[in-house]
């Protein structure tokens, strides 16, 4: 079902102090920077060599993000697998039982995503995305 981990997603304060943290001090290189309203989120994505993260910063305080961000401060917040078939993968994990955040997918910045609910997976929110170049 996987096919590949594609990103881990990170929730920060100041994406601006973060990005630079990151790219100055960790050497990394950033990707691209986007706003996503429909997730009250803004975010960046980094180059850490054959590896990216995403920096995600909420643009409100009403957002699942925002309150991470105010009940477990910054940190990791979600791991994102690739997988071929979107529709396919969740049909599959709510056959298998696991308690799926989103029962269709939703618009993504590079592709379609869904969440699995980070209960079902012992405390770490799972992300699955369908890229575009790979829409069926
Ligand atoms: C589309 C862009 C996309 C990309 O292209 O890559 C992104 O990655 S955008 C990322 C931001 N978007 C999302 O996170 C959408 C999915 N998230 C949600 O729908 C919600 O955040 C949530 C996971 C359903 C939680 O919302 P809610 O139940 O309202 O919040 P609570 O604060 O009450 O949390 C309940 C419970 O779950 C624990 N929790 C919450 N978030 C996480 C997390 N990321 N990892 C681990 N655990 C998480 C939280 O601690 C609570 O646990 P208890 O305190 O034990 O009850
Ligand atoms: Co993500």
């Amino acid at each position: 079902m996987f096919r590949r981990l594609d990103h881990v997603g990170i929730v920060v304060h100041d994406l601006e102090a973060s990005i630079q943290t990151y790219c100055q001090q960790l050497g990394f290189t950033l990707l691209s920077r986007v706003s996503i309203p429909e997730q009250l989120v803004e975010a960046a994505f980094l180059d850490g060599g054959n590896s990216t993260i995403e920096l995600i910063a909420p643009t409100d305080t009403t957002s699942g993000t925002a309150r991470f961000l105010a009940n477990r401060g910054e940190g990791t917040h979600h791991v994102c697998y690739e997988v071929d078939d979107i529709e396919a993968a969740l049909k599959t994990l709510q056959e298998r039982g696991l308690r799926l955040i989103d029962e269709t997918p939703r618009r993504g910045v590079h592709g379609l995503v869904a969440f699995v609910h980070p209960k079902a997976a012992h405390g770490v929110m799972i992300e699955l995305l369908q890229k575009d170049s790979h829409a069926h």
